[in-house]
């Protein structure tokens, strides 16, 4: 945030600015464009014959490169300790996936000390600004006790104010057998301890974690302390999650693989968002979310990448649009769009994921004349610059 030089970004190929008034289509794409970011914030943009002489400090020639908005991951689990190599490879040789594997993290993230949790999360913020992210949201979860729930929400405030308490993520070993005292305690201490730490509530509601009962009441409890909700739903079989989602007016839920047509109805009809999370899929041999069909009725779909050591350790939002497209037969530009606007969507951010006067100037260039490439070009590192908040990265 805050002041930065003004700078014109000039002789952009392509430029996404996701505002249809200022370019063609959903994605206002504008040829031959220019961008003045100045004091944090975007200053002007259009037709680079047109821009404002005299009031910049600097000029980057792009040389014809892409740009579009910074990518905004909604979705990211950044907190923790150890890794899950093994159940990885296990799980390639057939193992299927089950909730289960959240219990190794949280052993090695109560064992890590502040500093190594620290610097894991600054790590994969660093990884993941490389590949053009420039607002990340980021969940407790492997704490699952008051403390540690608490220093993860601290943790993750260093790195995003997109903070998220996801207490209940599974139920821990003191509570094994028990997961409705797990949830009263999470409703009666660990969300007032931990609310004034937190923008967003989340649960995990399916089958092996939380139940419909369960995660209502957790997320009635965030809200009732003032935090808006989000749902982990729908991952691993049909369930309750995109129903509550919608009837609590979360932001978004997120996953969805396994949804009904009156699941697609509610989203279609609220203010909820279907985040889609392939690079988790793609990491547990899950089925592909049904993203035709949420879009073609009408929901508001955002990509992300679900950075966490057990389904999905990757930060890469170009692979994400990548399978996306590929996989789920979005096109680049709705992968394009779900990766900007659409993150911004999930975390109700208004001044993020378009590129127009008044934004944060959060704006990245690729090695490519077009934002097509990030699908067309699979696992090459298009990100060639990064500005957030105005600054070069
Ligand atoms: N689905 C639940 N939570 C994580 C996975 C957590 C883990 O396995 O460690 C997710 O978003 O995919
Ligand atoms: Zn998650």
């Amino acid at each position: 945030m805050g002041i930065s030089p003004w700078v014109v970004i000039d002789n952009i190929g392509t430029l996404v600015t996701n505002d249809p008034e200022a370019g063609a289509g959903r994605l206002g794409l504008i040829r031959d464009a220019a961008v003045v970011l100045g004091d944090g914030i975007i200053q002007w943009v259009g037709a680079r014959a047109h821009i404002p002489q005299g009031s910049a400090d600097a000029t980057v020639d792009l040389g014809g490169r892409a740009a579009l908005p910074g990518f905004v991951d909604s979705h990211a689990h950044l907190v923790f300790g150890g890794e899950r190599a093994e159940e990885f490879a296990a799980r390639m040789a057939g193992t299927a996936y089950a909730a289960g594997g959240i219990r190794t993290t949280v052993e090695a993230t109560r064992r890590a000390t502040d500093a190594e949790l620290s610097a894991n999360a600054a790590r994969l913020v660093a990884e993941s600004v490389r590949s053009g992210t420039t607002t990340i949201e980021c969940k407790s979860g492997y704490g699952q006790s008051v403390v540690d729930e608490l220093r993860s929400l601290e943790v993750a405030a260093e790195v995003t104010p997109e903070t998220t308490l996801l207490a209940a993520h599974l139920t821990p070993p003191e509570f094994a057998g028990d997961t409705d005292a797990y949830v009263r305690m999470v409703c009666a201490e660990m969300v007032p301890a931990c609310a004034p730490n937190a923008r967003w509530i989340d649960v995990f509601c399916e089958t092996g974690a939380f139940d419909e009962h369960q995660s209502r009441a957790v997320l009635e409890a965030g809200i009732a302390a003032g935090l808006t909700a989000r749902v982990h739903g729908n991952q691993l079989g049909p369930g309750p999650g995109v129903r509550l989602a919608a009837e609590l007016g979360a932001a978004s839920v997120d996953h969805v693989n396994f949804v009904t047509g009156e699941d697609v109805e509610a989203l279609a009809s609220g203010e909820t968002v279907a985040t889609l999370l392939p690079c988790a899929d793609f990491s547990t041999r899950n089925r592909y979310p049904d993203a035709r069909a949420l879009l073609d009725a009408g929901v508001t779909v955002a990509l992300a990448a679900d950075c966490n050591p057990g389904t999905s350790y990757t930060t890469s939002i170009p692979l994400c649009i990548a399978l996306a497209v590929r996989e789920m037969h979005m096109s680049p530009d709705e992968a394009v769009w779900a990766a900007t606007a659409g993150g911004a969507a999930a975390l109700r951010r208004s001044d993020i994921g378009h590129i127009r006067i008044g934004a944060r100037a959060d704006l990245i260039a690729l090695d490519a004349p077009s934002h097509l490439h990030l699908a067309y070009r699979p696992g090459v590192p298009l990100v060639h610059e990064v500005w957030k908040d105005g600054n070069r990265q």
